[in-house]
């Protein structure tokens, strides 16, 4: 099954449209083994409320070799629990470079089944990550519109809607409910969430920054299609560190937000 159907599969299924991210800091733990097994509980006490789960790569490479190592066993624990992986690594470079991205990230030994990518090199860089996604049955998401507040420096003069219109005719060349590029949508820019699903209507759109940027689970129902899916909110802090380090907090947290998020579905 593709990227795309396994986490719609799972968003029907389950009834969540949770991405829950997992952005491990180091400085709240004790020693390098200690954010090792916390982010893995993590992972283990929301699954049930996630439809996805989304290590930030930054996090995970700041840590060098063990940070590569526990990025593979969070992958492994992931597919135990049925969770698609979402690789967040924004990765965009010229053709060469970006078929190397392509080749770790969707198909080395710490491959996701998805990675977010930034297609300011030009459109055409984006095709290698494409044919790999493609080929392996994995999922992109392309860089439309991020969820920052300084985004509209290089984002705003119609920049956003131009790749979203690149990602819909992506998008024409595959069949299925939704198709294996995806767009990163900031869930703080409610006000235009219905523009971009008519834009990309079989793109997967994925929104970070519910929780901790502010953005709230009640104002996103226009991100998603008739029948709830399509979309996926994502929290990173607001739920790997709803309080403290309680992994019963970062659970109930999970299980509000995919609540919040079920009760304005389309
Ligand atoms: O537009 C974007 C794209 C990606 N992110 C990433 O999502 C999480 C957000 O963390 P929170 O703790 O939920 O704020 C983080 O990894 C970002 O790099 C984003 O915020 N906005």
């Amino acid at each position: 099954m593709t990227f795309a159907a396994a986490v719609t599969d799972r968003t029907r299924r389950l009834q969540t449209r949770l991405c829950v991210g997992l952005d491990p800091r180091v400085s709240p733990y004790r020693d390098a083994a200690h954010l090792r097994a916390h982010t893995l509980d993590v992972l283990e006490a929301t699954a049930p409320f996630a439809a996805c789960v989304k290590p930030q790569l930054a996090f995970f490479e700041a840590l060098g070799l063990p940070g590569f190592a526990l990025l593979e066993e969070v992958c492994a624990a992931a597919r135990t629990l049925g969770l698609p992986v979402i690789l967040d690594g924004k990765r965009g470079d010229i053709g060469s470079t970006a078929e190397a991205y392509a080749r770790g990230w969707l198909t080395g030994p710490h491959a996701g089944d998805a990675l977010t990518v930034n297609p300011f090199l030009g459109f055409g860089t984006l095709v290698p990550f494409v044919e790999a996604a493609r080929a392996n049955g994995g999922g992109l998401f392309v860089l439309v519109k991020t969820s920052n507040p300084d985004q509209g420096d290089l984002q705003g003069q119609g920049v956003s809607e131009r790749v979203a219109v690149e990602v819909a005719r992506l998008n024409a060349e595959e069949e299925g409910e939704y198709a294996s590029v995806g767009a990163v949508v900031g869930a703080t820019h409610a006000q235009d969430l219905a523009t971009f699903r008519a834009l990309m209507p079989r793109a997967l759109l994925l929104l970070p920054g519910l929780g901790t940027q502010g953005a709230a689970a009640a104002d996103l129902a226009p991100a998603f299609q008739p029948g709830g899916t399509g979309a996926l909110a994502s929290a990173s802090r607001a739920v790997q560190y709803a309080d403290g380090l309680d992994v019963a907090a970062s659970r109930a947290a999970a299980r509000r937000l995919r609540d919040e998020l079920n009760a304005v579905m389309p």
